[in-house]
């Protein structure tokens, strides 16, 4: 029997293992992610925690799993919100980061290395399903979302962040940011693995998801900070219900 893509591409992967050991130095290569960083787990906890009937970004005792959690960024500001959180990775080396940060920070969040559909098959569901920068680094977009659709409790939240496929984005995200500004790697992104969102709600419809919510991220103070708007043609963040 064909065995399906897993989600995950190699090349991908160890592009990203190869950063593990700079990936909490906040002026490092990671510094777009760390400064977008409040912004979008703020955006998750609120709209997570009004879901659950819950006050601000109370998320105390709820269940998240962070998918392509890297070294942790977004587990560890969800889990200060009170989540119990699952970090997942296929990046073995950023796992490591990831765990030795969060025993420095006296956090308790269960880091695991595999694929969605890995813990897909296991049964599992959580009370909601974070990836974050993610999706535009997949091998195979819809099975990625088929695997989200299925860890999240059925009703529950599926929150994305991701670059849209426009002109703007090119300039920005790949020329601007890769080659003019050096804000990240040579070859961090490839433009077209970028995703509209259009295709993505289409894509999603497909799965179970439907998109809730939709919102841009916009850099201010030349990129040391991150603002919500309504500028959706570069970054944007979603959030999609399960049916
Ligand atoms: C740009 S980083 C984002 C890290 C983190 N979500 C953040 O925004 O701070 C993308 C991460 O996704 C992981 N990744 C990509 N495809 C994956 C897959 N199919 N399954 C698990 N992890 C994956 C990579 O190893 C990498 O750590």
């Amino acid at each position: 029997m064909p065995q399906p893509t897993p989600t995950a591409r190699a090349d991908e992967i160890a592009k990203f293992d190869a950063l593990a050991a700079r990936w909490w130095d906040p002026s490092g290569p990671m510094a777009p992610l760390h400064r977008m960083n409040p912004l979008r787990t703020e955006w998750i906890g609120r709209r997570l925690a009004a879901a659950e009937g819950r006050p601000g970004a109370n998320l105390a005792g709820l269940s998240v799993l962070d998918i392509g959690c890297g070294a942790g960024l977004a587990s560890e500001a969800l889990a200060r919100m009170g989540a119990q959180v699952t970090g997942l990775d296929a990046a073995a080396a950023a796992l490591e980061a990831a765990r030795a940060h969060a025993a420095a920070e006296g956090l308790s969040i269960d880091y695991r290395e595999g694929m969605p559909e890995d813990l897909a098959a296991e049964g599992r569901h959580f009370d909601a399903v974070v990836a974050l920068e993610v999706i535009e680094h997949v091998a195979d977009r819809p099975a990625f979302l088929a695997a989200l659709a299925g860890l999240v409790k059925p009703g529950g939240l599926v929150f994305l962040s991701t670059l849209n496929r426009t002109p703007r984005s090119f300039l920005l995200a790949k020329v601007g940011a890769e080659y003019i500004l050096r804000l990240l790697p040579r070859g961090t992104h490839d433009w077209k693995m970028f995703v509209t969102p259009a295709e993505l709600g289409a894509e999603a419809r497909r799965a179970g998801l439907r998109v809730t919510d939709i919102a841009g991220m916009s850099p201010v103070q030349g990129g040391r900070d991150w603002r919500e708007s309504r500028d959706v043609s570069v970054n944007y963040l979603a959030a999609l219900r399960r049916d």
